[in-house]
């Protein structure tokens, strides 16, 4: 390919994991992201490597079969969702034959696999977004959404967004005018100046309590009583439980706090999962989808079988979900999470459903672990996207508990994960996908993962 021929036609003959679509070019593997398999494509060379082509999709020159038009119109240049194009099920079939893949090109295998179950709802699912202030285009009007596809600094805004209620809409589309009525800028990300970052929103499925968060520098005071009056003024589906505001001067493009106000309400909300309640505070980790997570969560206590006078291990616990699922058929439950807000809300969280045999400890699982004493009859992992520490691994196998539930939201890091395992006397015996994050490429796996007896 000479310098001046970076542009090329290409077909996509498969998309691995999470939304790289695979084709062939020259002899040489093809990889570009949010394209999906059949469609041919122009694309445009980021990276030639000796035996692969990094690309950006130009343009689709020809439409697959089975795709179908986006529900969303903002689609086509959301950097949000990537499948909205295909049936739901097409995307469930997907997400369940690249899971398998991953595993099977881990050599994990003999097990049996459940299949992938769907969300319990596929469109305004999310109960938590965070939207970035910005602008479409350079020197564009004050914008506030998503990142374009594939794009690094302009920002789309979404007042259509079919992944969320009207409720989040409707806040996004006032704060949005709020603030382009009253010319504050956005914070640039490069060079570090200006005023609005992020908006954060959530909002709890089964209660309809709604928490936002503004996210500013502090390089500019405000005076955002007006703002919170025109956002209780709003009808909502369900109900304006607190504001906030965030101040943020760190560098990095997310969403961090040096100081948090509560300028309205409360700092929290509260939902409800399988009977019990959880208070969820700004910064703590919550699924966001709710329903789908009691789904999730139902696998898990599956999986787990009987723990009637067992002693359970969650680890990576949040704000301890998983940990007071299991506590009422449990002897006693340990939980550890790094970030400390999300433990001291699973210590309340704890007594918010009367709940005494539970206990939340904050640190990181790779150093917590060496102070738990007691032996565990089950362990629950669910770590974050990067999935368990090599080192932490070893420590938990060393447990030689019979039983680890392992929930993982990215299958490349659990296949890595389940080879040490398996090299440590693991094996995996059932596997099932369930999918929490419908029209992006997003899956979770729970794995049941079971001691060798003959090791
Ligand atoms: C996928 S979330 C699971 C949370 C919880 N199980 C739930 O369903 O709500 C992963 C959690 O691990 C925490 N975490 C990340 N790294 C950690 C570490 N090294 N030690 C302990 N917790 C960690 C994150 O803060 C996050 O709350």
């Amino acid at each position: 390919m000479g310098k001046k021929k970076k542009e090329f036609e290409v077909k996509i003959e498969n998309v691995e994991f999470p939304n790289k679509g695979i084709g062939e070019y020259n002899g040489k593997k093809v990889i570009i992201k949010d394209t999906i398999a059949g469609q041919k494509v122009m694309a445009r060379v980021k990276k030639d490597r000796k035996n692969k082509i990094e690309a950006r999709l130009l343009e689709v020159l020809e439409r697959d079969e089975k795709e179908i038009e986006p529900r969303c119109v903002h689609f086509w240049d959301c950097g949000g969702c990537s499948y909205q194009n295909l049936t739901y099920e097409d995307q469930l079939d997907m997400k369940k034959n690249q899971v398998l893949e991953i595993l099977q090109k881990a050599d994990i295998d003999n097990f049996e696999f459940e299949g992938i179950e769907r969300s319990p709802k596929s469109w305004e699912y999310r109960n938590k977004m965070e939207f970035t202030f910005g602008d479409e285009y350079k020197d564009g009007p004050l914008s506030l959404g998503m990142h374009q596809k594939g794009k690094f600094y302009e920002i789309l805004s979404v007042p259509h967004c079919q992944i969320v209620d009207e409720d989040f809409t409707d806040i996004l589309t006032t704060v949005l005018e709020y603030f382009k009525e009253k010319e504050v800028p956005f914070y640039h990300k490069m060079r570090h100046e200006g005023v609005l970052r992020h908006l954060v929103i959530r909002k709890a499925a089964n209660t309809g309590e709604i928490l936002v968060n503004l996210v500013t520098s502090s390089q500019k005071e405000l005076d955002l009583a007006e703002l919170i009056d025109e956002l209780k003024e709003i009808q909502y589906i369900g109900k304006l439980k607190g504001f906030l505001h965030t101040i943020n001067d760190g560098l990095a493009d997310t969403v961090q706090s040096d100081e948090t106000r509560v300028l309205y309400g409360d700092d929290y909300i509260t939902e409800e999962l399988l009977g019990l309640s959880f208070n969820i505070s700004a910064f703590s980790f919550f699924q966001t989808n709710s329903l789908g997570a009691e789904r999730l969560y139902e696998i898990v206590r599956e999986y787990a079988g009987e723990t009637d006078n067992k002693t359970v291990f969650d680890l990576y616990c949040g704000t301890g979900t998983i940990a007071q699922i299991m506590a009422p058929v449990a002897k006693k439950v340990v939980g550890i999470e790094i970030v400390e807000e999300a433990v001291e809300k699973a210590k309340d969280n704890a007594v918010l459903n009367d709940l005494n045999n539970c206990e939340f400890i904050a640190g990181d699982v790779l150093v917590e672990i060496d102070n738990l004493k007691e032996a565990p009859d089950l362990i629950i992992l669910d770590p974050p996207r990067s999935g368990v520490h090599t080192k932490a691994i070893k420590k938990i196998a060393d447990f030689n508990s019979p039983r680890i539930v392992y929930v993982s939201c990215k299958p490349t890091s659990l296949a890595e994960d389940l080879q040490e395992f398996k090299e440590l006397g693991y094996e995996v015996k059932k596997v099932k996908c369930m999918d929490m994050f419908p029209h992006t490429p997003h899956v979770e796996t729970v794995c049941l993962i079971e001691k060798n007896r003959l090791i």
